[in-house]
C-alpha cells in the first residue's frame, strides 16, 4: 500500500492557466536535486526539468494555498507539520523527466532532506492521449510501492489544480514527457523539530 491524498480542485482552472502561462514565460534554470543551485553540471541523467522564477505575488498565492492544506495533511498523515519549503514551479519539455527517487525522510542520507515528512505535487495541466495545445502525454507523476511491495506502481492522474501529498520517503517518478508541456509545483512540509 502507499498512502497519498489527493486534493481535488485546490486551485481553479483560471488560476492553473494563468500559472502556466507565467511558468512558460519566466526565467528559469535547470532543477537541481533537492532545489540546490550549485550543482554544475546539471545531472541530466537523474532529473530534466526547469525551474521558473515566478513573480512574489504568485509565489505568496502559491504559499498560501500550501499553508490553507497543513491541516488536512495532518490528519490524513497522522504528523504535525512545520514550515513548508519555498514552491517550486516546474516545467518539463518534451524528453523531461525525473527518474525514481525520495525526496526525503529516509534514514540513510544525513542531509537537508531528513527535514521532509510530506511531499505535495499540484499539478497545472492535464494529461491526456488526446493532442490538445495544452495537454502533454507521458511525464505520470508515478508512486512505488513501499519494500513490503515494491513491485506495486501508481500512476497519478494529473488533473488540473488537484494537489498530490505523498510521504516523502515514498519512491516516485516522473516518467518522459512524449508530447507537450508538462506544469507542476512541488513543495515538501517538514516537521516541527527544525
Ligand atoms: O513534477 C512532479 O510531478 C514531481 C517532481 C518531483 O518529484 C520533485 O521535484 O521531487
Ligand atoms: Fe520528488
Amino acid at each position: 500500500m502507499v498512502d497519498y491524498l489527493i486534493v481535488p480542485e485546490a486551485l481553479d482552472k483560471a488560476a492553473c492557466d494563468a500559472l502556466c502561462a507565467e511558468i512558460r514565460g519566466a526565467a528559469g534554470r535547470d532543477a537541481g536535486l533537492l532545489g540546490r543551485s550549485d550543482q554544475k553540471p546539471a545531472w541530466p541523467r537523474v532529473r530534466r526539468s526547469r525551474r521558473a522564477e515566478v513573480s512574489a505575488a504568485t509565489e505568496a498565492r502559491v504559499s498560501g494555498l500550501l499553508a490553507e492544506q497543513k491541516a488536512a495533511l495532518e490528519r490524513h498523515f497522522g504528523v504535525v507539520l512545520g514550515a513548508f519549503e519555498k514552491p517550486q514551479f516546474l516545467h518539463y519539455q518534451e524528453g523531461d523527466f525525473f527518474v525514481p527517487h525520495q525526496d526525503g525522510n529516509t534514514p540513510l542520507i544525513h542531509d537537508e532532506s531528513r527535514f521532509r515528512k510530506i511531499s505535495a505535487v499540484i499539478f497545472l495541466n492535464s494529461q491526456s492521449d488526446d493532442p490538445l495545445p495544452d495537454n502533454y502525454a507521458g511525464g505520470s507523476l508515478v508512486l512505488h510501492g513501499p519494500y513490503s511491495g515494491p513491485d506495486l506502481r501508481i500512476a497519478m492522474q494529473a488533473l488540473p489544480g488537484s494537489l498530490i501529498a505523498f510521504r516523502s520517503e515514498t519512491t516516485h517518478e516522473v516518467t518522459p514527457v512524449t508530447r507537450g508541456e508538462r506544469f507542476s509545483i512541488v513543495s515538501w512540509y517538514r516537521g516541527t523539530s527544525s
